[in-house]
């Protein structure tokens, strides 16, 4: 049996657009500035743009007989510049060589040569000279210099480097942009003052009656403290809301805040754990402190078990300094401030059973809200509540949405309402009618339908015999929940299902889980008995089944030769610890004792089908015919089904078996 995990609605909790680089940073525009006035300064003065570079042949064949040469120095034994006397320079009967006006000074060489060795410069030198008197000669000094644009040249790398550094810090310190690796260190809480106006109240919650009195006394702390501190009582520093995914615990914290008008600081425990070392201390440390100075305000934790799960319990090689370091600090930090200050801290769980007990002790989080998942009742309320915008047809009837859809959450009800405005709006109708629920309500709990998956003539055959084989064999156990109708259209990652609706309830009991594990393997027994040869087909029934069977066995004490032991450790301790908490002969003893409990379930439900074999051929071929058989077609096929317990309780929340897959 396969219970799907319905979808949940995820809220991405708001964001406020970051920061662009720039705001943060005058330093990029000063930057800016100073290189361009350097470029600029650079052009305008630089050497190499009033000098002209000439080759070594137009030096000798131009340069040197027509002008005096002042001197040449060597740079850096790569360039050879040549300084013109001044006083040439300046007749105009020049300038169209040097042509260059700029050109007149001593400072700066008329022309350069690129040279390739000193020694070869030197010797075409001295031949060129070989008329000349030595007096006349071209006097030669070597000099090393670094050029302007040498220290240019790393001047901007480092200048880009510096850039970049206060352009982090900058980020850093402001706490405000988008990338985490700008803000490690800070909170990341979106301080919801927004929230101020929140439109969140207690209206927006169905259900949920004591938690919404008890939430609402948290909300009377904040609003009229002096009530309580008049009589000397010290209000809760933290409370905890406790409960299933989706079962409304932010909605509740965020509606405390809509009702109390008092600023929101919201923040999920899995991002106090982040990248870097020592960063989810500061980030409680910074948390607190702002939520200090907004007082009265709300700290709003979410998944706080991502903190806040027990120390020392983890794998003995396995220690998470840097978990155990936020933790400590959160609890100093509740520790940290006096009970009247005005902040209450909020925190959610759906595992209250891994919390370190330091966080529940007196003066922390020693207030627990249980938020269950919603009877009948409430879920007729939630949907209410999320059809409150939608344009409803006639024919929505809530109370039968309500009947289909037991263990669902609040979030998965927000879910189906908002997938039946979808599935409405694609069909172009003026109104959401029932039946757009309904597919709603299937598309949650299984997925979307595949219509177009190809498959072929003979895997539907064998499809259709695998679910029929599921109906008829749960048609005919007393303890299997009711069906509701079989269908072979693939939907989701399933090619077939058999669609239950559960009873709420708390307990099971064994002639349940026998049965239940006999509907489900109905599929493989189906399979074996019509075509001789069994498939793959039936992996998530038989995975679904041994689960049960060692829960049944090692867990649940229901095995009559093991007896009433549980091996179940709800502090997880031994289990991670110490490996198996029994012995290997009670281990061969329990892998036993599933195997036989399995094997004889078998048996029984191929006696079933067998028995009734003609039942199921006949609901395999309506089923190729039709696709989906719903109930009364069931019934007009099965006959009404024997159910000595017909399933009224409401007030159970255990969804055990919805869907059936392939
Ligand atoms: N009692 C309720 N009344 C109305 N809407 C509800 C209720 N419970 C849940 N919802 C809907 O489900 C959505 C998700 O609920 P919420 O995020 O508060 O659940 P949660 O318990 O915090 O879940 P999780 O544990 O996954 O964080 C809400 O935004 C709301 O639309
Ligand atoms: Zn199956």
């Amino acid at each position: 049996m396969e219970s799907q995990q319905p979808n949940k609605i995820h809220k991405q909790p708001e964001k406020k657009p970051p920061k662009s680089p720039l705001n943060g940073s005058g330093s990029l525009w000063i930057y800016l500035i100073i290189s361009v006035t350097f470029i600029a300064l650079y052009l305008f003065i630089s050497p190499e743009f009033t000098t002209k570079e000439i080759s070594w042949k137009e030096f000798e064949n131009t340069i040197l007989p027509t002008e005096k040469i002042e001197q040449i120095i060597i740079v850096n034994k790569e360039i050879a510049e040549i300084y013109v006397k001044a006083k040439l320079t300046d007749s105009t009967k020049y300038d169209q060589i040097t042509d260059n006006s700029f050109n007149l000074s001593q400072t700066t060489p008329a022309y350069t040569i690129q040279i390739g060795s000193v020694d070869s410069f030197e010797n075409k030198l001295e031949k060129a000279q070989q008329e000349l008197p030595t007096a006349d000669r071209i006097t030669v000094t070597y000099t090393s210099r670094s050029s302007f644009l040498d220290i240019f040249s790393w001047l901007i790398p480092l200048g880009i480097l510096i850039f970049f550094w206060i352009f982090i810090l900058k980020r850093m310190s402001t706490g405000s942009g988008s990338n985490p690796l700008f803000n490690f260190g800070k909170t990341t809480a979106r301080i919801s003052e927004t929230d101020k106006k929140s439109s969140v109240s207690f209206n927006d919650i169905a259900g949920l009656k004591e938690a919404k009195v008890e939430v609402m006394e948290v909300v009377d702390f904040l609003k009229n403290p002096e009530t309580y501190t008049k009589l000397g009582a010290k209000i809760p520093k933290g409370v905890m809301l406790v409960g299933p995914p989706g079962t409304g615990k932010t909605l509740m914290a965020r509606a405390v805040a809509g009702e109390a008008q008092v600023p929101f600081f919201s923040l999920s425990g899995s991002e106090f754990v982040e990248m870097f070392v020592g960063v989810g201390a500061s980030r409680v440390r910074d948390l607190f402190k702002r939520a200090k100075e907004k007082a009265p305000s709300i700290i709003f934790i979410d998944e706080i078990d991502a903190v806040g799960r027990s120390r020392g319990k983890v794998n003995a090689f396995q220690t998470n300094d840097e978990r155990e370091s936020t933790l400590n600090q959160l609890l100093t930090e509740l520790d940290g401030f006096g009970p009247n200050t005005g902040v209450i801290v909020l925190a959610a769980t759906n595992r209250p059973d891994i919390l370190d007990k330091a966080l529940l002790r007196p003066g922390r989080f020693d207030r627990h809200i249980y938020l269950e998942l919603p009877n009948k009742h409430e879920r007729e309320e939630i949907f209410k509540v999320h059809m409150r915008n939608l344009v409803l047809g006639e024919d929505v009837a809530i109370d039968i949405l309500a009947t289909l859809s037991p263990g669902f959450s609040g979030a998965d009800i927000a879910n189906i309402c908002n997938e039946a405005a979808l599935i409405a709006a694609r069909k172009k109708t003026e109104a959401i009618m029932q039946e757009d629920f309904l597919e709603a309500r299937d598309r949650v709990v299984g997925g979307l339908e595949r219509k177009s998956k190809i498959i072929s003539p003979k895997e539907k055959k064998i499809i259709a015999f695998h679910e029929a084989g599921h109906a008829v064999a749960s048609w005919y156990l007393e303890h299997v929940d009711s069906l509701v109708k079989v269908s072979i259209i693939p939907r989701g990652k399933s090619l077939g299902s058999a669609w239950y609706l559960p009873e709420e309830r708390q307990i099971v009991t064994k002639s349940q889980f026998m049965d239940q594990i006999c509907a489900s393997l109905g599929g493989r027994a189906a399979e074996e008995i019509i075509f001789n040869e069994i498939s793959s087909g039936a992996i998530d029934d038989l995975e679904k089944i041994t689960k049960q069977a060692y829960a049944m066995v090692a867990y649940y004490g229901l095995d009559e030769s093991i007896g009433p032991l549980s091996f179940f450790d709800s502090s997880e301790q031994s289990r991670t610890l110490f490996g198996k908490p029994y012995s290997e002969h009670m281990a061969k003893l329990i892998d036993e004792e599933v195997q036989q409990l399995i094997s004889k379930s078998y048996q029984r439900t191929k006696e079933i089908l067998t028995t009734h074999k003609a039942k199921l051929i006949q609901l395999a071929e309506l089923l190729l015919k039709k696709e989906t058989v719903e109930k009364e077609d069931l019934i007009e096929l099965l006959g009404a089904r024997d159910r000595k317990f017909l399933e009224t309780d409401d007030h159970t929340n255990q969804s055990l078996s919805q869907f059936n897959k392939t």
